[in-house]
């Protein structure tokens, strides 16, 4: 996969059938004049708007496709550019708006920032804007003609009837240039548990069928590209695939048995003084560490050391965050009056854009690979030479691996609960590629990582080798040193023993790495896969090894309960921070079960609109990000559908709260958040039921009432 493939050539290198896919010849330049138009436009835009003199890549190619009307996917390396294979497009169209769905805020914000900073009317539509601004935005979708050209909002939002609306209107103008997806592995990746809004995007092509769609991605590899370009419904797609490898980045993995934290902070503290000597001038870089609770000591220890470190995590006040994000953003670092070094979880991840970032460490195993190749791909984006140094110890493998085994169990327990298809096990077999990867002492590391990303290369051969890397890896600039570094390695190498799970439903994309592309064009088992013995009927194999106990939310009883460790909610333990009523629980005095009604009336309705009570819950992800999730909502109305008790009760229209959390998944959620939220569900009940004083006494008497909604019953009095 060393070329870029479109069209046909896709489909001869992934052995898929895309015959529903209308493959179309480039445009001709010079054939429509309206074309050349638009693609010179383009061109003058790169240098007028962005200050940019060439393109870069495939970007010429990639952005005369979308102005010629294409589906594109962009499958392209970290630092390549991708942003401005949609932007410049939209910035050249003297009319009509460009949506663009991005995973996390953070992301969207830093586009816009440098947007706005080149004049280009750009807006965003999330839990984040302002209600004002929100009304305008509205106001200008509304007239049909908005002058905003691009529109930034989350996975969550587009599919609500009340934007699908705004959207029409603008539609029904000829307005709507295109639809953006950016960071579109999370489709695959979260959409399939988490953030099951991701798979409703495709919802966009039905009801807009002529408008373009465009999606982009650094991280997938090819059952994953088949899985976005079929979930979003792109038809006729040109699929720019550039290689994976950043020639520019030397890659090394530093391997540790001791635990002995101090002397792994003076090592990099070492490392980073030698390189400010050896340059004759500061350097920036960034650490990621797993806990923010490591972020504060490293960041404390290099300060104390002289160096400007500042931790970034989500547990960092806004504002410094902000003012962190600000001096880090300095070119030239603390010389020029901004920092050098940030330390901080996966929140500074995905999105991050400095040229001069020289090196990238990470001080703990990152949960998976495509978060490895991600947070790495934020050093040396300006093409100068950068360092990736991995720290890795089977002890901290350990680690990370229990925790991605509970967190996956957790999905596991929330999707039988819902009775949805059982997760991917993706995350535990990215991990343990990532182990391989790094225990790996024969391979070239920058040919390891194509190869995860399904990249098909002979490292037999010198000339294929040196292409890849010019001894810019341990494995090839110090072979023998590297081997016997890694004899430093404490506990045996860790298996990822299998124990049997019920089948997944997501089969297909499980297993991410038995596909790849060779030089035949045929879809094959990864090289990896074979190389590392887990061809793909081993990976078919392999499962987890066991399953932690499912997260359940305590019961509230107090005020001071919510200040002891606090297990986030999850599906099955909802209820203490989410309560979205029916509309209307409709009078029935049968005693049928709830699951004989929810058969015979279809799913209960999930009550969502006209929020009562609306608040929004940030705290890191399973993965530690800012998700940008604009209302994963969590709606107990069906288990209020399931309260046969309820049922009984004539004709109580109950309002709708609606919650907004950040991100669904697994972990800790703030006390004052919390005590928000449940001040929240506690006033809206207390005003439903003291307007109808004779259903609050009949509530009261039920004598089998789900302990939940006791719970909530006995807040509100
Ligand atoms: N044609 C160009 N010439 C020079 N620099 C460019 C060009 N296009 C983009 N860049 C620069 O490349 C850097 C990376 O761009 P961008 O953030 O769009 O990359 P990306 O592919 O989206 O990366 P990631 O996947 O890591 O977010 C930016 O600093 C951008 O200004």
């Amino acid at each position: 996969m060393s070329s870029t493939s479109s069209g046909p050539l896709y489909e001869e290198i992934c052995g898929v059938d895309f015959s529903n896919h209308e493959w179309r010849t480039p445009p001709t330049v010079g054939v429509i004049p309206e074309l050349k138009i638009r693609i010179e436009n383009c061109h003058r835009i790169l240098r007028t708007t962005f200050g940019h003199s060439n393109y870069k890549g495939k970007q010429k190619e990639i952005i005369e496709a979308a102005v010629a009307g294409r589906d594109v996917f962009v499958l392209a390396p970290t630092g390549m550019g991708k942003s401005l294979c949609f932007q410049i497009p939209a910035a050249a169209k003297q009319s009509g708006m460009t949506l663009v769905i991005s995973p996390l805020l953070a992301l969207m914000k830093n586009q816009i920032e440098g947007l706005r900073r080149k004049s280009v009317p750009v807006a965003s539509l999330t839990s984040d804007t302002p209600p004002n601004e929100k009304e305008e935005i509205n106001q200008a979708l509304m007239s049909g003609r908005p002058k905003i050209r691009l529109l930034y909002t989350t996975p969550e939002k587009l599919p609500r009837p009340d934007f699908m609306k705004l959207l029409r209107i603008v539609y029904n103008k000829g307005e709507l240039n295109r639809l953006v997806v950016d960071e579109a592995h999370c489709i695959s990746e979260w959409g399939h548990d988490f953030r099951g809004e991701y798979r409703r995007i495709g919802i966009f092509r039905q009801n807009f069928p002529d408008v373009p769609v465009m999606a982009l991605t650094a991280t997938a590899t090819p059952s994953v590209v088949d899985d976005i370009i079929s979930s979003l419904q792109m038809k006729g797609c040109d699929i720019f695939v550039h290689p994976f490898n950043r020639p520019n980045l030397y890659y090394e993995i530093r391997y540790t048995s001791s635990s002995d934290e101090l002397s792994k902070m003076a090592e990099i503290c070492d490392y980073i003084c030698g390189l400010h000597r050896k340059r004759g001038k500061v350097s920036c870089g960034i650490i990621y560490c797993r806990t923010k609770k490591t972020c504060d000591s490293l960041s404390g220890y290099l300060r104390s050391k002289g160096l400007a470190s500042r931790p970034y995590h989500r547990g960092v006040a806004k504002g410094t965050l902000a003012k962190t994000f600000e001096e880090w953003s300095i070119p030239g670092g603390s010389e020029s009056g901004g920092i050098d070094v940030v330390v901080a979880t996966v929140a500074f991840g995905l999105g991050i854009d400095k040229g001069d970032v020289r090196y990238v460490i990470h001080y703990d195993i990152p949960k998976s690979f495509e978060g490895y190749y991600q947070e790495t791909g934020r050093a040396g984006r300006n093409g100068v030479p950068s360092k990736c140094i991995l720290y890795y110890s089977r002890e901290d493998l350990s680690e990370v691996r229990r925790w991605v085994v509970d967190s996956h169990s957790s999905r596991v327990q929330k999707a039988e609960d819902l009775r949805f298809p059982a997760p991917s096990q993706r995350s535990i077999s990215s991990l343990e590629k990532l182990s391989q990867y790094a225990e790996n002492t024969d391979v070239c590391r920058h040919i390891s990582i194509c190869r995860f990303f399904g990249e098909d290369i002979d490292d037999k051969d010198a000339e294929i080798v040196k292409q890849y890397c010019k001894m810019m890896c341990d494995v090839c600039k110090y072979p023998e040193k590297t081997k016997r570094r890694k004899e430093t390695l404490g506990a045996a190498p860790l298996e990822f023993r299998t124990v049997p799970s019920r089948p997944s439903a997501n089969a297909a994309i499980c297993d991410t790495h038995s596909t790849g592309w060779n030089d035949n064009g045929k879809r094959i088992a990864s090289a990896m896969d074979q190389r590392l013995g887990n061809g793909s009927s081993a990976a078919k194999k392999h499962k987890i090894t066991e399953y932690s106990k499912p997260l359940v939310t305590k019961p509230y009883n107090s005020a001071a309960s919510l200040s002891k460790p606090f297990k986030a909610p999850s599906m099955n333990g909802r209820s203490s921070l989410a309560v979205a009523a029916p509309k209307k629980v409709v009078s029935s005095s049968s005693s049928r079960s709830s699951e004989q009604r929810q058969t015979q009336n279809g799913p209960p309705s999930r009550g969502v609109k006209n929020s009562e009570a609306q608040l929004r819950l940030e705290k890191d992800s399973t993965f530690g990000v800012e998700l940008g999730s604009d209302s994963s909502v969590l709606t107990s109305s069906q288990d209020m559908a399931k309260n046969s008790e309820l049922d009984a009760i004539p004709d109580l229209v109950l309002p709708d709260v609606h919650i907004e959390i950040e991100d669904p998944s697994s972990g800790k959620v703030p006390v004052a958040i919390r005590r928000t939220a449940v001040g929240a569900i506690r006033q809206t009940i207390h005003r439903v039921f003291t307007r109808r004083e004779e259903l609050w006494g009949r509530l009261k008497k039920i004598p089998n009432i789900d302990t939940r909604y006791g719970n909530a019953l006995h807040l509100a009095s």
